[in-house]
């Protein structure tokens, strides 16, 4: 992700990233802001009880007063009590509405982004842009904003009821007011910094832990466990330090503000006493005073705190506009074209060169030019490397080529929304992906509205049903993560349902390198010999049985076509083919007795 950071300024700028989020729910934000007024306004009449009863006395004369002004009071309790359980309800549930829409904006967006971006980023680290950093706003949105209102209005109202009781006393404090503002300013700095590096390092420990999760096998296969618990734990140090030093950044800021304003508040109170004493106000005002700037102090080194919460939110509101600001690298040339329907399945690419983002100066596909009529079967061959999977890529629209045209039905695929070419492809992919839910959502995955008869009809086609059958719930049994773990064979199976659910013309297969026991291997040839029949299909062939069924075969090596032709003629010519079928076919003694038969 670009990092837009200017860590030279104090930058509040992301923060306006919410207005539109803000405004959204004007309603509940307009409710909680009545909420707030009336609780400031409430706590702002209680000094003002304070100079009434200190000058008025407690002596027995005045007793029906006090009894009366008593009553007031509990009044004023009782609205200041409901007015801040208000505030309290309302603010909270903007905040968690905000955060419920940001956080469903960056997923929304994250699915749109082209896998190039994929390559570049660590998906624990998008995850806690997604989690983490949303909840700083959701702390921002639902807690401080609510606090820097509630003492924005108690700060002027007591600063103004201030200069009403004394303009005197008062222009004595409002002289402290810049020694309080420009530490302020100069700190929010530094913590916006900070915060965003203890987030970016966050991210970093949640990176590497999704990551060392998702291959626990494979660390504890090596007796990495202990590495992984050392690297996590001084990751996670380095976000601890680097919250220590934000909280520091805070803390000095809290002591600088909350040490000026309340030593203004001595000063006037010894002021103040002077002006009691030589008769120029009474005890009451200066009590109603201190009162006023006591509120004023709170109100300011309350604020003071808010201006490092509000810098820290910038730093993870910051991270999170860099994820929405990305935009996907495959767009749709114009003027948009859109596949037919029912497209036929004819394949033309026309001088195709390609590299991936990651490594511009390695070519993986040069020049190939390949036309596939509709129905037909071709097998693409070549060494590990040699760009039969970046072909696939190419096709499914992943990334653009750098040159040359890719044609569907003889419309160029750079015209077409890739969501609407993709309808038209169906894939079998080598590693098979088994999400954490039933065995009926994993086949219906290929397409999620049919019925429970089709994906049974997809499932016995692709000798999926016996096995699901048998499980303990049928199709409802849970595989994957959280449930069965499936067999190699099964997972194929599952994957072949899915392209056969989705009924589209043209099928990318990507066979899988790992061998099968004869029956599974017998169950999963059949159930693809099915899945292929009249459509366009492209194999990325690992098997004897498959290259000899196909009406040609295109070898690969470089990211070039070397050759092309059926299995007996490119065997005959003894050319790069024999050599690779021999180092990949005849070591398959299984294959070759297939072949043979
Ligand atoms: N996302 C990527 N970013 C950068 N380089 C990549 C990426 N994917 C593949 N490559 C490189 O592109 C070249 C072609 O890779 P590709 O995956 O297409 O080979 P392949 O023929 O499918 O190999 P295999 O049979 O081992 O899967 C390789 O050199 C590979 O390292």
């Amino acid at each position: 992700m670009r990092k837009t950071g200017n860590p030279g300024r104090a930058k509040l700028g992301p923060l306006m990233r919410l207005k539109p989020y803000l405004l959204r729910y004007r309603g509940r934000a307009a409710t909680a802001f009545f909420f707030l007024t009336l609780a400031g306004l409430t706590t702002l009449t209680l000094p003002l009880a304070v100079r009434r009863v200190i000058d008025h006395g407690f002596s027995e004369a005045n007793s029906t007063f006090i009894s009366n002004y008593f009553s007031v009071l509990v009044v004023i309790a009782a609205i200041l009590a409901l007015a801040s359980a208000g505030r309290y309800y309302f603010v909270m549930t903007l905040g968690e509405r905000v955060v419920a829409d940001i956080r469903r904006n960056v997923f929304a967006h994250i699915t749109t982004l082209s896998p190039a971006f994929f390559d570049r980023e660590q998906s624990g680290e998008i995850v806690s842009r997604l989690t983490a950093d949303t909840t700083q706003i959701r702390s921002m949105v639902g807690a401080t904003l609510s606090v820097a209102l509630r003492n924005v209005i108690l700060g002027t109202g007591a600063v103004t009821m201030m200069v009403v009781t004394s303009p005197k006393l008062s222009a004595l404090v409002l002289a402290a007011i810049p020694v309080i503002i420009i530490p302020l300013v100069a700190f929010g700095r530094s913590v916006r910094k900070r915060s965003r590096e203890a987030q970016d390092t966050l991210a970093a420990s949640a990176a590497f832990a999704s990551e060392q999760i998702g291959a626990i096998r494979t660390v504890q296969a090596f007796t990495h466990e202990e590495k992984a618990r050392s690297r996590f734990a001084a990751a996670v140090e380095g976000a601890f330090d680097a919250a220590r030093g934000t909280a520091a950044a805070r803390a000095l800021l809290t002591f600088i503000a909350i040490f000026t304003v309340l030593s203004s508040v001595v000063a006037v109170l010894w002021f103040g006493s002077r002006d009691v004493l030589s008769g120029v106000i009474s005890a009451g005002t200066l009590g109603q005073f201190v009162l006023y700037s006591v509120f004023a102090a709170g109100a300011l080194g309350a604020l003071s705190e808010i201006w490092g919460e509000l810098a820290q939110t910038a730093g993870a509101l910051e991270r999170i506009g860099e994820l929405l600001d990305e935009e996907p690298a495959i767009t749709v040339r114009q003027p948009e074209l859109a596949l037919p329907e029912k497209p036929d399945g004819a394949i033309a690419l026309e001088d195709v060169s390609f590299a991936y983002p990651g490594r511009p100066d390695l070519p993986a596909l040069q020049h190939i030019a390949l036309a596939i009529q509709p129905g037909e079967r071709v097998a693409i061959v070549g060494a590990s490397g040699a760009g039969k999977s970046t072909l696939f890529s190419l096709l499914l629209r992943y990334y653009d080529p750098a040159n040359g045209r890719i044609l569907i039905d003889g419309t160029d695929i750079a015209q077409v929304d890739p969501q609407g070419l993709r309808q038209s492809i169906a894939i079998v992919p080598q590693d098979v992906t088994v999400f954490a839910a039933t065995a009926r959502e994993n086949i219906a995955f290929g397409r999620p509205e049919a019925s429970q008869e089709e994906i049974e009809a997809a499932a016995k086609a692709a000798h999926a049903h016996e096995f699901i059958e048998k499980m303990a719930y049928g199709y409802d049994t849970m595989i994957g993560e959280r449930g069965i773990t499936l067999s190699g064979g099964q997972r194929q199976r599952i994957a072949i349902a899915r392209a056969i659910l989705r009924n589209a013309p043209i099928l990318l297969l990507d066979e899988a390198t790992s061998a099968l026991d004869a029956e599974s291997e017998m169950l999963v040839q059949d159930a693809l010999d099915r899945l292929m029949t009249g459509r366009t299909t492209l194999v990325i062939a690992h098997r004897l049985a498959t290259v000899l069924k196909a009406d040609r075969i295109v070898v690969i090596d470089e990211g070039r076509i070397v050759e092309e032709g059926t299995h007996d003629s490119l065997v005959r010519r003894d050319g790069p083919y024999a050599r690779l079928a021999r180092l990949q076919f005849e070591s398959g003694a299984q294959a070759f007795r297939g072949a043979a038969e």
